[in-house]
């Protein structure tokens, strides 16, 4: 049986929109297995018990594309699952990952964690996420022509991540749909300007530079109205401290870069958050530096 452990992610982190994604010390686990014939999925939604799992439609993806010949005639999957769903969070990555890795090895195609990259990110459709997930750490990735080409950065050990995490779900294709199809000239200026600042500061360690370096006109100034009280949650964020705010991924949750978690700002924001209409709940993070670990057991 195969053990397959994948963080989460948080990706574009304001400017970089399906460019820039780090991993986080947050993680699910699956365990998958040939079995003599079937399907059988546990640990999730009854939603997800099907042949549309993704899981299980990445592992078919993989073996169409790589070994036809290969396809087992059953499958176990159990799902151990940490991060939670529709949430900005990566959870569809590691689904990606665990399921091309798993068919990966079960076929015995040995393909390197390179091209698994760049079949991950084919079905996903964009690197932010999956190259984190695979890689830990932030990798600055770019997607042509079916393949991906990064850099990983060594994200700096004092930076925290506060995510703070609604209980309603924004799924990645509704928060695309809003995105406008073509913007002004100046809007990508403004946007490559601050993904270079902010690559650069976090390099030289000028954190005092990481709030200016997360304004973004690509995307979060069209889905923020799809998250209630985006803007004020923001605001409290950056009042208490933060060097850096952005919606995680394509939202609904909101990260709050600190440099230290002191019982001020947990306990000013947590008072805050129960002021409003919706449940929020903070998980205190760090950047995973390892990527995906599998074992065989
Ligand atoms: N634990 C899980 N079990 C089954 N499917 C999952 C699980 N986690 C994620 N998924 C799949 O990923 C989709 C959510 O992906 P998406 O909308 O991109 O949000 P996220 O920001 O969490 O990646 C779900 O609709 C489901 O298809
Ligand atoms: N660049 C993508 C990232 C989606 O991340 P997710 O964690 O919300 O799936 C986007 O912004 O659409």
């Amino acid at each position: 049986m195969l053990e397959i452990i994948v963080p989460a992610t948080t990706a574009n982190i304001g400017p970089g929109f399906d460019t820039l994604g780090l991993a986080l010390n947050l993680y699910n686990k699956f365990y998958i297995t040939e079995i003599e014939n079937g399907l059988e999925i546990t640990g999730c939604d009854d939603d997800y018990k099907n042949e549309n799992n993704l899981i299980y439609t990445s592992m078919q993806y993989f073996y169409n594309k790589v070994k036809p010949d290969k396809i087992p005639t059953g499958v176990k999957i159990d799902i151990c699952t940490n991060i939670p769903l529709g949430r900005g969070l990566g959870s569809s990555a590691t689904c990606i990952i665990a399921g091309v890795i798993a068919a990966n090895i079960l076929s015995d195609s040995n393909l390197s964690k390179k091209e698994i990259l760049n079949i991950a990110t084919e079905i996903e459709g964009h690197p932010d996420n999956i190259a984190p997930a695979l890689f830990g750490n932030m990798i600055v990735s770019l997607y042509e022509n079916n393949e991906v080409y990064y850099n990983v950065l060594d994200i700096p050990d004092e930076l925290i991540f506060c995510a703070i995490i609604p209980d309603f779900e924004l799924s990645t294709s509704l928060a695309r749909s809003v995105l406008p199809s073509e913007i002004p000239h100046k809007d990508g200026v403004y946007n490559i300007s601050r993904v270079s600042l902010l690559i650069s500061s976090l390099i030289n360690k000028n954190f005092d530079l990481i709030k200016i370096a997360c304004h973004d006109k690509l995307h979060q100034i069209y889905r923020s109205p799809l998250i209630e009280n985006y803007n004020d949650i923001v605001s409290k964020l950056y009042n208490l401290e933060s060097i850096g705010v952005f919606l995680s991924g394509s939202g609904p949750t909101i990260m709050s870069i600190v440099l230290n978690d002191n019982y001020t700002f947990s306990d000013s924001i947590k008072s805050f958050l129960l002021t409003l209409n919706n449940t929020w709940e903070i998980k205190i993070l760090k950047c995973d530096k390892q990527g995906t670990k599998v074992n065989i057991i």
